[in-house]
């Protein structure tokens, strides 16, 4: 699997950004809130929002998703490329057991595969199957929504700030997860602001500053000698600043 961004546009919001992942590959997306990181995400997976319109191209193994037909769109959401978001009551249904939840995609994709007993085992939740989403804390959703996510063992996840909305203790544990779960061979592009998840979740990270990458590297080199003012201000201000040198 390669994942290829060439020069994707969202009107100004996002500009001529590029890069690509390979299979295995765990990349890093930072950079503060409002500058285009989810918007990036968004435009991978065909999700804009009908206002925005992405421009440039986005392939996925050679395939052109940008200005994709739908169909074939929602052929690959949930089959070879999955998102987990930041809140996870936004991927649930709260009126739906989450054993039928964490299926639904291998019914989506007409595929079988293991029950939804297991899927949610393998999460860390047994014996939740026939729980609501409200019944569960808001680690354990997350933990269904990853469940529903790798499904169908996608080539390439996305997760944008997956563990923002949890307390540290869940963060660890869900990222350890996300870390545990992903094939070998599956990409990763990982959304965060938290230099902390990059430096123990992603070997490369790209740096994005109103709407452009201005910095990439290796995370090593770009988290222990960065050469951008603001990758150097973003170090500056977080908690990893010794950790990481
Ligand atoms: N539907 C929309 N219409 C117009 N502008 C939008 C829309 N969605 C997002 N934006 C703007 O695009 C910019 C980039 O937003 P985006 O959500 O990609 O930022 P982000 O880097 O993911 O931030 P955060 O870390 O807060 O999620 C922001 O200025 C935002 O206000």
């Amino acid at each position: 699997m390669t994942l290829a961004v060439h020069g994707l546009c969202v009107g100004d919001l996002v500009r001529d950004v590029s890069f690509e992942i390979g299979a295995g590959e765990r990349v890093g997306l930072i950079g503060e809130s409002g500058s285009g990181k989810s918007l990036t995400a968004l435009s991978i997976m065909g999700l804009l929002p009908d206002e925005l319109r992405a421009t440039g191209s986005v392939r996925l193994d050679g395939r052109e998703l940008v200005g994709a037909p739908e169909r074939e769109l929602s052929r690959l959401r949930g089959n070879g490329l999955s998102m987990v978001f930041q809140e996870p009551m936004t991927a649930l249904n709260p009126a739906m057991r989450v054993g039928r939840q964490v299926t639904e995609p291998l019914r989506v994709h007409g595929r079988r595969g293991r029950s939804a007993e297991e899927m949610l085992a393998a999460v860390g939740l047994p014996g939740t199957a026939r729980a609501y989403p409200h019944q569960l804390s808001g680690g354990q959703r997350q933990r269904v929504v990853l469940a529903m996510a790798l499904a169908n063992e996608p080539s390439l996840l996305i997760c944008d700030e997956p563990t923002t909305a949890l307390d540290v203790t869940v963060q660890a544990q869900i990222l350890a997860l996300i870390r545990g779960s992903l094939s070998a061979e599956a990409a990763l592009l990982f959304i965060t602001h938290d230099l902390a998840v990059v430096a123990s979740v992603c070997e490369r990270v790209l740096v994005m500053l109103d709407g452009e990458i201005v910095e990439r590297g290796s995370t090593r080199d770009v988290l222990t000698a960065p050469e951008h003012e603001y990758t150097k201000a973003l170090l500056a201000a977080s908690d990893l600043d010794g950790a990481a040198r």
